[in-house]
């Protein structure tokens, strides 16, 4: 069913930006297939959609970076069409926050900064754009803690996308007026996911336009205005926010709404745990997981979950116990775990490679019949597997790193707050898959920042400086006792 509901108008004034009509196609995919939408302004619209819906190649086109097939783009009113590039959407206040990052690693923060700012000049230059930058981070997210002196590299994923998304609302020559955000929460915790979106109402009450992409349906119906629904490429719905809700949503998607969680089998601490870590800096429990267990792990971002992770996937120090081959799902695919130039096929088939292998070789038609049996599981979007990792959305490529590590014999399976980016449908498929597999005997230690996630678990650990500070049996587990144990609670 491909219908759009007409909803009342949008706005009587010129939007803000639009677009018309607009094909795209890469050889044999077709990523939008005649999208229309306009963006009032003084509000924000929110663009949900399954992974591959065609949601960032649509941004890209917005922003000036990619060149549609056919269609046109209109800022206020204006036809602009004709030779729209990057530097034509700044000059007319489009900025776009994209989903894989922009900034330069080996430059300072005001350098970065200084990038989208060429009239800042002179022998003073480097100062004013860390004078810019800090203005605009302490304006969005107070007690940001960030200098305009640091390298880029030295940043955590979290504070680099606060960069990112600071630098995208400083002004100087050229105004901003329209601001694309692609899933810019996925790298944050929730505090600082709630300094932004209390920003993006402040701009768009002040007559700013933002779009606004997201896989939380949550935060996207509390932040829009409008919902718009894209599914394979078109436009299925379109409608004021209130007039949605999260099941809707989902429904528009093509998705079916989420089900009760798995649920947990009985208890399985009968046997020794097959994991049993220090977690770090005195904590006074210890981490452990046993065969057949989905253990979470929760907390603030950054405090310590993932080198707990790292600890289980080195084999843990002295006094430690880690028994059975472990693989490990980054979150963050940039930097850990893909091959970008490498095939869809040969990405998933890396951790598998005895399986693969016949005789000296490694056979093309196994690992073929690999990828294949895995796209169709959790419906990685591709014409072929043999295309490279980077033809797929980012959702997609996430789905790629999932599959690669249960496809493999590891027994212990390590999970960097994976799910981010992958859309609502597939993640009830994953949480199915992985309570079977937990059940087979397989053992996951999973750090998401998702309360959703967190409830599928067997038991969660709960991370504060570095430490173990509660260990949440699943009849205890609240969003509530998360949060008491995330934040240190002085007198
Ligand atoms: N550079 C490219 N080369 C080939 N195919 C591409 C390229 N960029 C996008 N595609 C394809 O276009 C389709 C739309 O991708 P797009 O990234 O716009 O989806 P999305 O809705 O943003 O997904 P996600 O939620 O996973 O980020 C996908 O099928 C993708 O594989």
């Amino acid at each position: 069913m491909q219908e759009v509901d007409s909803g009342p108008a949008p706005a009587l004034a010129p939007a803000a930006v639009s677009l018309a009509g607009v094909e795209k196609r890469f050889g044999a995919v077709t990523a939008l297939a005649g999208v229309s939408l306009a963006v009032p302004k003084g509000a924000c619209v929110g663009l949900v959609g399954h992974n591959g819906a065609g949601k960032s190649t649509l941004m890209n086109v917005l922003a000036g970076t990619l060149a549609p097939d056919t269609g046109s783009v209109a800022i206020t009113g204006r036809d602009v069409t004709a030779g729209y590039a990057i530097a034509t959407a700044r000059e007319n206040g489009v900025r776009c926050i994209f989903q894989e990052g922009s900034l330069c690693p080996n430059l300072t923060v005001a350098e970065n900064a200084r990038i989208e700012h060429p009239s800042l000049t002179g022998f003073s230059w480097r100062t004013d754009a860390g004078r810019l930058i800090r203005q605009k981070l302490d304006e969005i997210f107070p007690g940001h803690g960030i200098r305009p002196g640091a390298m880029v590299a030295d940043l955590s994923i979290a504070r680099r996308q606060m960069v990112e998304i600071a630098r995208a609302f400083t002004v100087t020559a050229s105004p901003v007026d329209v601001v694309i955000l692609d899933e810019p929460t996925s790298s944050l915790d929730q505090t600082i996911a709630e300094q932004l979106l209390a920003h993006i109402r402040r701009f768009v009450e002040a007559g700013g336009s933002a779009i606004f992409i997201s896989h939380l349906l949550g935060e996207v119906l509390e932040i829009s205005d409008r919902v718009v629904v894209m599914r394979d490429g078109k436009v299925v719905a379109e409608r004021p926010a209130r007039d949605f809700d999260r099941d809707g949503l989902v429904a528009a998607m093509g998705s079916v709404a989420a089900a009760a969680s798995a649920a947990p089998a009985a208890s399985r601490r009968t046997a020794a745990p097959r994991v049993d870590i220090d977690a770090g800096r005195g904590s006074t429990v210890r981490l452990t997981a046993h065969t057949g267990e989905i253990v979470g792990l929760a907390g603030l971002a950054g405090h310590g979950q993932t080198d707990a992770l790292l600890t289980v996937f080195d084999g843990g120090g002295a006094g430690d116990r880690v028994e059975g081959a472990v693989a490990f799902i980054a979150g963050d695919r940039q930097t850990d775990g893909a091959f970008p130039l490498w095939s869809i096929a040969e990405n998933l088939g890396i951790s598998s490679l005895g399986a693969l292998r016949r005789g000296r070789l490694i056979s093309t038609a196994a690992e073929d019949a690999l990828a294949a049996r895995w796209r169709e599981r959790i419906g990685i979007r591709t014409p072929d597997v043999w295309n490279p990792l980077l033809s797929l959305s980012g959702g997609n490529q996430q789905k790629v790193l999932f599959a690669r590590a249960l496809a493999s014999d590891a027994d212990i399976i390590l999970m960097d707050d994976p799910m981010r980016g992958v859309d609502v449908g597939t993640k009830q498929e994953v949480y199915k898959i992985l309570r079977e597999e937990a059940d087979k005997g397989r053992t996951f230690l999973w750090y998401t920042t998702e309360m959703d996630e967190l409830l599928i678990c067997d038991h969660v650990y709960v991370f504060r400086d570095r430490m173990i500070v509660a260990d949440l049996a699943r009849a205890d587990l609240t969003e509530e006792a998360v949060i008491q144990a995330s934040f240190r609670h002085d007198a």
